[in-house]
């Protein structure tokens, strides 16, 4: 029975760790709907965009974020703005998407429940 992401933790990602496939990819954003499959220069990123009433909503779940981050080691793109948060994982150590990008994501979509 398959641990649901947002309950897994972090791995240590290996300079050797490959990057996901496009098929891996695929699947796993099954899991966590809400994001898209974007490129950065290139290199794969999952990106979501969480809308609020103001820039203070926005700043307060963007600091939810960045806590998340520094427990998992592992850290995001974040763009703050009036009213959205634009957030986007990638694995800058292989230069592509990795399991814990996913964990990340589906990690970030529950604070949106919790943070209120
Ligand atoms: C030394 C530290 O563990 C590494 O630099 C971590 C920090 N956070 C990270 N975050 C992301 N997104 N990718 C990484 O490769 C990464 N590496």
């Amino acid at each position: 029975m398959n641990i649901p992401l947002s309950e897994q933790q972090c791995q240590v990602c290996l300079l050797s760790s490959r990057p996901l496939s496009s098929d891996d990819i695929a699947n796993m954003l099954a899991a966590i709907p809400r994001w898209k499959k974007v490129q950065r220069e290139g290199i794969d990123h999952i990106q979501r965009e969480f809308h609020f009433r103001d820039f203070r909503n926005a700043f307060e779940f963007a600091e939810h974020i960045a806590v998340l981050a520094e427990q998992q080691d592992h850290h995001p793109s974040l763009l703050i703005e009036w009213g959205h948060v634009t957030v986007a994982w990638t694995t800058h150590k292989i230069n592509g998407l990795h399991l814990n990008d996913f964990i990340m994501a589906a990690k970030t979509d529950l604070l949106l429940t919790s943070s209120g």
